[in-house]
């Protein structure tokens, strides 16, 4: 029996810093959504636990202990497996690569084994963006990443446009550089983001804080924004996460699609179009 499970794209909609802890660790609210842009996981029943991996983005994931794939894994005690990741995503990209491939892990050893998924607090000691991806649905997220709220009514399939420039960009370093950690959370009510119109109104009034930050480390995000902002649709252009990845916003996957072709050709940009998932 083999076990596939889909890793989606993480998109932070919005980004808000509103604190930082002791332990440095900053306080967020966020609009989490994922697409149907991702890498895949395969799982099925062997005698040890291994895993290859695969995939037009294969080259430079590690293959190791540290790979999270083998992380997630390695809390779910005796359901070894032979893994295999399917690598569509660029890595330490602001979309949750490699959290995502985590929390798909959990899901597919937890359904080959018929096994529990790991308790809350250890699915979080595999890295703060993995909680969201195990919920792998439009959440408002709060704390370091801990806090997952479920949106009430699941988002529009809107038509999302991804574009990474081609430049790593470590998460820890954009945080470090922030000017200022205790920023504005969104409202607290959200309001109905039930169709294109409402969501694009509603996001143009929130913020990703790392943008900036970020782009003091790779200005080449600026250039990747103004050029997602000037296709046609395009209802918000934003920065992911900690970057360097950014997305668009249109009201249909047909439209994304057009965009990401106008896109296509920028030497070594990654572009890629797909929908937001409910
Ligand atoms: C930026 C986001 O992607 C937004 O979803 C996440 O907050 C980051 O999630 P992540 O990449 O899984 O982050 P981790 O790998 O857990 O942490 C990497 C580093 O980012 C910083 N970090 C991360 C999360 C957080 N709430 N505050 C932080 O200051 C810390 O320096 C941490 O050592
Ligand atoms: N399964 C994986 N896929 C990609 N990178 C991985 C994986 N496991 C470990 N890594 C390592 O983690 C680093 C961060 O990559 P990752 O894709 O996790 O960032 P990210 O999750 O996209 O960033 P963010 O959490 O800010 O959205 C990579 O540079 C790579 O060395």
């Amino acid at each position: 029996m083999t076990v596939r499970e889909f890793a989606p794209a993480k998109i932070n909609l919005s980004l808000h810093v509103t604190g930082r802890r002791a332990d440095g660790y900053h306080l967020l609210d966020s609009l989490v959504a994922f697409c149907s842009v991702g890498d895949w996981i395969l799982a099925g029943k062997a005698p040890e636990m291994r895993l290859a991996v695969a995939g037009p983005r294969a080259e430079g994931v590690p293959l190791g202990p540290e790979n999270l794939v083998l992380r997630a894994a390695g809390l779910m005690a005796g359901a070894p497996a032979a893994l295999t990741l399917e690598k569509h995503l660029p890595a330490a990209a602001g979309i949750g690569g490699g959290s995502s491939d985590a929390a798909a892990t959990l899901r597919a050893l937890s359904r080959l084994h018929d096994a529990p998924l790991p308790a809350p607090e250890a699915v979080l000691g595999l890295g703060a963006d993995v909680p969201v991806c195990l919920a792998g649905r439009g959440c408002r997220m709060g704390g370091i990443g801990e806090r997952i709220a479920p949106l009430e009514a699941p988002l529009p399939p809107l038509g999302v446009v991804l574009v990474n420039p081609g430049i790593d960009v470590p998460t820890p370093a954009v945080f470090k550089a922030l000017a200022v950690r205790d920023n504005a959370p969104m409202p607290e009510a959200l309001p109905p983001l039930r169709a294109f119109d409402p969501v694009v109104a509603f996001l143009a009034a929130q913020r990703n804080d790392l943008e900036a930050p970020a782009r003091a480390i790779a200005p080449a995000i600026g250039e990747v924004l103004a050029a997602i902002a000037a296709t046609k649709g395009c209802g918000l252009a934003r920065m992911s996460g900690s970057g360097a990845t950014c997305f668009g916003l249109y009201e249909t996957e047909a439209a994304a699609a057009s965009a990401a072709e106008a896109l296509r050709g920028r030497s070594g940009w990654w572009v890629a179009a797909g929908r937001i998932l409910p």
